[in-house]
This record gives structure tokens, C-alpha cells and sequence, in this order.
């Protein structure tokens, strides 16, 4: 009998988790731990590798064991994560030399101004189509060469190998120091500032302005590969060889989970940040509004998908922020009702640029604000303000997107953790004048690497197959009057001017 199911570790910035996912794309099995958020100084972001990689291997076994099912039920495995989160390890131990350092991490801002002031801002555009800003790995390699004692002698002797989650997962889920496999695919490398989105290969000149000898740098390959990835070997966590063959960022994965595969698809992932990301087919389209350009996935074969991605740093993290640091919550969820106790946001707008801002401004001088205060406001303005802000940065990269685009969208596809927050959808609807609309599979970051794994053995054929599992649960209609939403929108463009020239970054 050939294995029934394709399995997905989806390596988030709050949780890592796995999922099993039948012949028609539903789920059947899954199993999600979060992991620590280290933050050792303002603006630092950190995780510990070795924990998401027990979670990892956790994940796996409790998810097959909630399924009933093992390892031989698994034609494939597809590897999802968070993006430009930077891994630096020795191969000969796996011992990583540093905590990872998130992609909202900001401590290299002196490292992103140095490259403008030097003068290679535009060729980083250019080649890597990304503007240099902290969120990318570049930068966080560099840090690490220079901060971590040794660090470069041992990069220099081929002892040290950089990875973004997903190709430190793959090496340890390969064999680790006995054998394991480095490498990735295109779309985490196009998240580098070292990759050139021409070539799909790494590019001497971005390496010789970061100082990053190409040794550390793992194998490049197409995002869905029969071959290229190597086998899960026996041992932990699986107990049976199962072939990895699909490989790519979260936000590219949810991409081909929502089915985007025709020029002008979009999806918006509402997770610790929001991610719009539109499908601008084999053309490379260079963004004049603050948006990146990156490649949507590589099917093996084929050529690459390019696309146009708004990248948002703060949003399901912000109501994080109300649960950990304000506790006006106990849980994400519970900003629901909160927000529900007030009819509106009372005069407030939030603005959490806690790293900055990312698209469309790219302002790492930025940071939060709160304005519009007055004594009557309470606890649940904050909250809804906090799932307009959600909304509003949204609104921004959709209004940049349109731009550099010409796509006017006529609904937005949507998924991830907040879209379960039924009112913030509706403010999302509102703010934006256009209808919203989730899928049935919500979890649609694995279902994509699912996707991708499968298509490389033949599990599914096409992407015709895949098309035609997506079905909408939900949709949410706008509701306010066109005055309402032109208000609401140049209030918030006012609030964020406020946050702007806030740190001195030199
Ligand atoms: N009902 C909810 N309302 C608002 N935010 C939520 C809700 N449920 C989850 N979240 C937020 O969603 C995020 C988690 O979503 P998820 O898609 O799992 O993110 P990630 O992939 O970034 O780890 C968290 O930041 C959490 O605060
Ligand atoms: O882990 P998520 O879903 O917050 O996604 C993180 C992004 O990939 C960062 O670029």
C-alpha cells in the first residue's frame, strides 16, 4: 500500500508545529508547542535552535501518535518557517555558536544605515530586490561574525554553517553531524539580501559586501524537489526514512495553500506579523512603494514564481502585548471581547512599531505610540485599537501593492491564528472597503509545504488538483460608509507620522 498522507513541520516564530494532511488537503493529525521568546535587551529578539529543534522533533512524534498513524504512513514531509531568523552552527557537533537571532530582531540597524550611507543600497535592491533594513539575514550574519568570539576564523575554516529554522531543521531531521543535508530552497535564500533573484544563486558582489564566505551558505534549490532534500533518517523523531521534498518560507507556503498560483492571486497570513503576498507570475516586478520583491515558490521543473510582499513586524504580536507585558487579557483571544465592550476606537490609534516599521515605510527610527488619549478611554479602546492597527497596516501594503501593481483586489484572501477573531475581520473588511474571505484548512502555512512535498512525489498531480480543495467557510462584507473609512485612514497615516524620527540609529 503507498502512504496515504503528507506531513508539514511548520516552524513559526511563536510555535513550531506538525501537521498531517490527507489526499483531498484536509487535516488528520496535528501537534503545536510554543517555544521561549528570549528578549534580552530592547529591540533584541532570540531563540534558543536546540529548543525548536526538541519541539520540532516533539511535534512529530505526538502528532503521528495523536493520529494513529507512523512514519510509513507518510509519502513526504514538507519544511515551513519563519523566515530570515538567522542559525549559526558548528557542523562537526551541532552545537549552534549563538541563539537565533529573530527577523524582528533590530540590533543590526547600524549595520542596514552603514550599507545606505556606503552606498550599496541600491544594487541590494537590485539584485536582491529587498531594501536594506534588520528584518533580513544579511545583517544577522554579519552581526555574528563580528560579536561572536572565533566566530570568522571558524566560518573561514569551513567549520560554521549558516540557516535560516528551516534548513536547520532539515540538516538535524537529515542526520546532523552524521551526514545531515544544508541546504534550502529559493525562497528563504530570497530573504537573504545574498541571494540574486536573476540567477536563484548566491551573488559574490552581496557576499563581498557583507563579508560572508560562501562556505557557510547552504545549497540552493527549487521549494518542491523529488531529489534535493535528502531522507528523514530513522532514528528520532520518526522511526522510518521519509523523504523531505518540499521546502519554503511561511509566507510563500501560505501563498500556494490559498492556491495563488496565477499572476494577480493574493493571500494576507495574520500571524505574529502580517504578510500580503501577490503573485506576479515569471516576471520580476521591481516595487517603487516600499514593497519587497521575492520569489513566490519554485516548483522543480519549472521556473520561478515571483512576487510583491508587504511585509507587516507587528500585529499578532501586538496582542501578545496586551496578554504578556499590559495583562488587559489573559489570552489572545479574549481581545475579542474586550474590543467588542467599546462601539469604537474612542480618538485612539496604536501604532506598534515596536521594530520599526517595516512595508511600506521601512523606518527603523520608528517606534510605538499610543495617541489620541483622553481620560475616557479605557482598556477596551486599547484592545480595539490594537486589531485596527492589525487592519490599518494592512490597508497600507494593499494601497502600495495597488500601486506598483495596478491589481485592484476584488476580495482578500486571508489566514493565520488572528483570523479567528471574527471582529477584527470585520474591522479588516471595513477599513479596507472590500470583502474578506478564510478558507476551510485556516492553517493554510502547512497545508502549502504539504502541497509542495506532495507535488514532488506525485502525491498530487498539479495545481489544478489543489485548486479545487479550496473552499471559503467565511466571509465578512464591509459595513462602513465611505466618510467613515476616508477618516479613520487619514487619522491613522497621522498617528503614524508620530511615530517616525523616535530612535537615533547611526
Ligand atoms: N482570537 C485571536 N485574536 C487576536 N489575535 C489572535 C487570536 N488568536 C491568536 N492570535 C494571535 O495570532 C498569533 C499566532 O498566530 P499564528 O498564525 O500561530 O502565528 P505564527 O505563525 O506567527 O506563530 C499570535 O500573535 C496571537 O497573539
Ligand atoms: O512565523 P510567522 O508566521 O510570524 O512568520 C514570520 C515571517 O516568515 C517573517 O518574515
Amino acid at each position: 500500500m503507498m502512504p496515504e498522507f503528507v506531513g508539514a513541520v511548520d516552524q513559526g516564530t511563536t510555535s513550531t508545529r506538525f501537521m498531517i494532511f490527507d489526499h483531498a488537503g484536509n487535516e488528520v493529525a496535528k501537534h503545536q508547542l510554543e517555544h521561549q521568546q528570549i528578549l534580552p535587551r530592547s529591540g533584541w529578539v532570540e531563540h534558543d535552535p536546540v529548543e525548536i529543534w526538541e519541539r520540532t522533533n516533539t511535534v512529530i512524534q505526538n502528532a503521528l501518535r495523536d493520529g494513529g498513524l507512523s512514519a510509513s504512513d507518510l509519502r513526504a514531509i514538507g519544511i515551513t518557517n519563519q523566515r530570515e531568523t538567522t542559525v549559526v552552527w558548528d557542523p562537526r557537533t551541532g552545537r549552534p555558536y549563538y541563539n537565533a537571532i529573530v527577523w524582528q530582531d533590530t540590533r543590526t540597524d547600524s549595520i542596514a544605515a552603514a550599507l545606505e550611507r556606503d552606498g550599496h543600497g541600491d544594487t541590494i535592491r537590485h539584485k536582491a530586490g529587498l531594501p536594506p533594513a534588520t528584518y533580513f539575514s544579511g545583517g544577522k550574519i554579519k552581526w555574528l561574525l563580528e560579536n561572536v568570539d572565533g566566530l570568522r576564523e571558524a566560518a573561514e575554516a569551513g567549520h560554521a554553517l549558516f540557516g535560516n529554522t528551516d534548513a536547520w531543521v532539515l540538516w538535524n531531521l537529515t542526520g546532523g553531524p552524521n551526514g545531515g543535508i544544508h541546504a534550502t530552497d529559493v525562497t528563504n535564500a530570497s530573504r537573504t539580501m545574498l541571494m540574486n533573484l536573476e540567477t536563484l544563486d548566491w551573488d559574490d558582489e552581496l557576499l563581498g559586501i557583507f563579508g560572508i564566505p560562501r562556505s557557510m551558505l547552504p545549497a540552493i534549490h527549487p521549494s518542491s524537489d523529488p531529489e534535493a532534500f535528502g531522507q528523514a533518517r530513522t532514528s528520532r523523531p520518526l522511526g522510518a526514512a521519509v523523504p523531505i521534498t518540499g521546502v519554503l518560507g511561511d509566507q510563500h507556503a501560505a501563498t500556494v495553500g490559498q492556491v495563488c498560483f496565477s499572476p494577480g492571486e493574493a493571500k494576507n497570513t495574520y500571524g505574529t506579523g502580517n504578510f500580503l503576498v501577490l503573485n506576479t507570475g515569471t516576471e520580476l516586478v521591481r516595487s517603487q512603494n516600499g514593497l519587497l520583491t521575492t520569489v513566490a515558490y519554485q516548483f522543480a521543473g519549472s521556473p520561478a514564481v515571483y512576487a510583491l510582499e508587504g511585509s507587516i513586524a507587528v500585529t499578532g504580536a501586538a496582542v501578545q502585548w496586551l496578554r504578556d507585558q499590559l495583562k488587559i487579557i489573559g489570552s489572545a483571544p479574549d481581545s475579542e471581547q474586550l474590543a467588542r465592550s467599546v462601539e469604537d476606537n474612542g480618538g485612539m490609534y496604536f501604532v506598534p512599531a515596536f521594530s520599526g516599521l517595516f512595508a511600506p515605510y521601512w523606518r527603523s527610527d520608528a517606534r510605538g505610540a499610543i495617541v489620541g488619549l483622553s481620560r475616557y478611554n479605557t482598556g477596551g479602546h486599547i484592545a480595539r485599537a490594537t486589531l485596527e492597527a492589525i487592519c490599518y497596516q494592512s490597508r497600507d501594503v494593499v494601497e502600495a501593492m495597488e500601486q506598483d501593481s495596478g491589481v485592484h483586489l476584488d476580495v482578500l484572501k486571508v489566514d493565520g491564528g488572528v483570523t479567528a477573531n471574527d471582529l477584527c475581520m470585520q474591522i479588516q473588511a471595513d477599513v479596507l472597503g472590500v470583502p474578506v474571505s478564510r478558507p476551510v484548512v485556516a492553517e493554510t502555512t502547512a497545508l502549502g509545504a504539504a502541497y509542495a512535498a506532495g507535488l514532488a512525489t506525485g502525491f498530487w498531480s498539479d495545481e489544478n488538483e489543489l485548486r479545487s480543495h479550496w473552499q471559503e467557510s467565511k466571509r465578512w462584507e464591509p459595513s462602513w460608509d465611505e466618510d467613515r473609512r476616508r477618516q479613520g485612514y487619514e487619522d491613522w497615516k497621522r498617528a503614524v507620522e508620530r511615530t517616525l524620527d523616535w530612535v537615533k540609529v547611526n
